[in-house]
């Protein structure tokens, strides 16, 4: 079929078969259909929705728009919390129904349908929308996304102080505003800050170490990767918590690289980043950067992350009581000021007189950061004593701006194209397949007869094995594999550690 589309959004998969469908409903039914993921991932509901043209007149005067929902799929564990407002809608659905479990995702279907078609109040609707909540303006009823703040910085830099600092700060305001916190290094002895998520009480990073005959890195780059198996069940308990916070802080390991250059980093920033406002804050040691070498080299890590991660990144130049930050941001701004330091500096020039190669090798580097420090946004604090911690907050509240300007649009494109490419090599295989099954046909007719499915047939037993997939995963885990994000601390001393092979 030459005008055949197909489009998805989330876990969900749409198929329509003219522009005019794509263009009159595509958006709003996306949109409310967005929020349906959202609220079937937090309460165990899987849908996956198939619409095709023709067909509807069932559905109350909707056909004008060329829809049907053909079929769908759900897992549903407890249908009691259904809203009652929703069955008695979803009464009116005259669409037969295979299993309940069907039944139950015509209902969600069905409820969509109405509301776009009635065009009902928001509030009727039971499911909150990502995108309406990220929309939200200050001052509107429906209440922001708390921002997510990383922090990441050289071992020493201050980042559980930082931490502490502006959990203290927020906890000032009037009227408070605690924020959630989650301690993602396993190897801290101490944290000045109350956790509410501690990867220490669901991995024993000692433990290990001993378990997988490692080192301290490897213990703690170990310990990361364990719990990010199960950062799935990290997110929807901060999901749902974002109604009553503004902030959610993660405090990362002090080994800056196995945060930033691991598998598991990149997995806990994009799913933070693709569920909330995000902004990385790179905490640096401002005394421990008067040297122009240790400068550039400390803007170079902090570049390379920020290309990374592509997120919106604020530059925390901590410990200004030690040493103020001034001297760092005349270099970012002026590059003769950074070049007379760099000139200025001990070792600059070899014995003949002349630019050493590491003082021309930063001369030029220091040229091409100056777009990197274009940017960003920079703030001195002191995380002991407190001075520029409004600042910093004031530049994350910009930040918010940048994400979604300019990440969300990028994670979008970057969606797409995956999206893109499955679809192409789904359409390759089915192509290989058509072909196979042409030549099988013409090899023994009778035999796809013989192979048909009965209508009439319950497909119950196909639901059920991905159910108990489904949950075998999340709730009957492998023995030894099952790491408790909610268990308490100490609990963990006799955990039997899958083999990493
Ligand atoms: N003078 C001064 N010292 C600070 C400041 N912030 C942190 N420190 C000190 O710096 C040292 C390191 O602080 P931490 O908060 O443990 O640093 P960290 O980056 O979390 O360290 P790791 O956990 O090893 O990554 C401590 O001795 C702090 O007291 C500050 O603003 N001013």
């Amino acid at each position: 079929m030459s005008d055949d589309k197909t489009f998805r959004t989330s876990r969900l998969t749409f198929k329509g078969y003219n522009n005019d469908f794509i263009t009159s409903i595509s958006a709003p039914f996306l949109h409310l259909v967005e929020g349906v993921y959202q609220y079937a991932r937090i309460d165990h509901y899987y849908i996956c929705i198939l619409v095709t043209p023709g067909l509807l007149a069932r559905f109350s005067g909707f056909l004008h728009l060329g829809l049907t929902v053909l079929s769908f799929r759900c897992m549903v564990d407890n249908t009691a919390t259904w809203p009652r407002q929703l069955e008695a809608k979803a009464h009116q659905c005259r669409v037969t129904c295979v299993s309940r479990r069907v039944k139950i995702a015509t209902y969600s279907a069905y409820a969509i349908l109405q509301l776009i078609r009635f065009g009902l109040p928001r509030e009727d609707f039971p499911f909150t929308t990502m995108s309406a909540s990220l929309n939200a303006q200050p001052g509107t009823s429906s209440k922001t996304k708390p921002h997510v703040i990383i922090t990441i910085g050289m071992a020493g830099a201050g980042k559980s102080t930082f931490v502490q600092r502006i959990t203290s700060y927020l906890h000032s305001q009037n009227p408070p505003q605690p924020p959630y916190i989650l301690n993602l290094d396993p190897a801290v002895t101490h944290v000045p800050f109350e956790a509410n998520i501690d990867i220490r009480d669901t991995v024993n990073y000692k433990e290990v170490m001993k378990q997988y005959n490692l080192g301290p890195n490897g213990g703690i780059l170990t310990a990361l990767n364990l719990f990010t198996t199960k950062f799935d069940q990290v997110l929807e308990l901060v999901e749902k918590r974002a109604d009553t916070v503004d902030h959610i802080i993660l405090d990362t390991p002090g080994q800056i690289e196995i945060f930033t250059w691991s598998a598991s980093g990149a997995i806990i920033t994009d799913a933070v980043a693709s569920s909330f406002p995000t902004v990385v804050a790179y905490i640096i040691d401002t005394p421990r950067t008067t040297a122009p070498a240790t400068f550039m080299s400390n803007m170079l890590y902090a570049c390379s992350i920020m290309y990374k991660t592509k997120l919106p990144f604020i530059l925390v130049f901590n410990k200004t009581d030690a040493q103020p930050h001034d001297f760092a941001i005349e270099w970012m701004q002026d590059f003769e000021a950074f070049q007379v330091a760099l000139a200025s500096h001990s070792g600059s020039r070899d014995s003949e007189g002349e630019p050493t190669y590491m003082n021309s090798l930063m001369n030029s580097m220091s040229l091409v950061l100056d777009e990197f420090y274009k940017h960003l946004k920079a703030v001195g604090v002191s995380s002991t004593t407190g001075a520029g911690i409004k600042e910093f907050f004031d530049a994350v509240e910009e930040s918010r701006e940048t994400y979604r300007t300019e990440y969300l649009p990028e994670l979008e494109r970057a969606r797409a194209a995956r999206e893109k490419s499955l679809q192409d090599i789904k359409e390759d295989s089915i192509n290989r397949l058509m072909k196979d099954l042409a030549v099988d046909r013409a090899a023994n007719p009778k035999a796809a007869a013989e192979d048909r499915w009965a209508s009439d047939e319950e497909d119950i037993d196909d639901d059920d094995e991905l159910e108990v997939n489904l949950i075998d995963r999340s709730e009957e885990p492998y023995p030894g594999q099952y790491i408790d994000v909610t268990r308490m601390r100490g609990h963990s001393e006799n955990i039997n550690w899958p083999n990493p092979g």
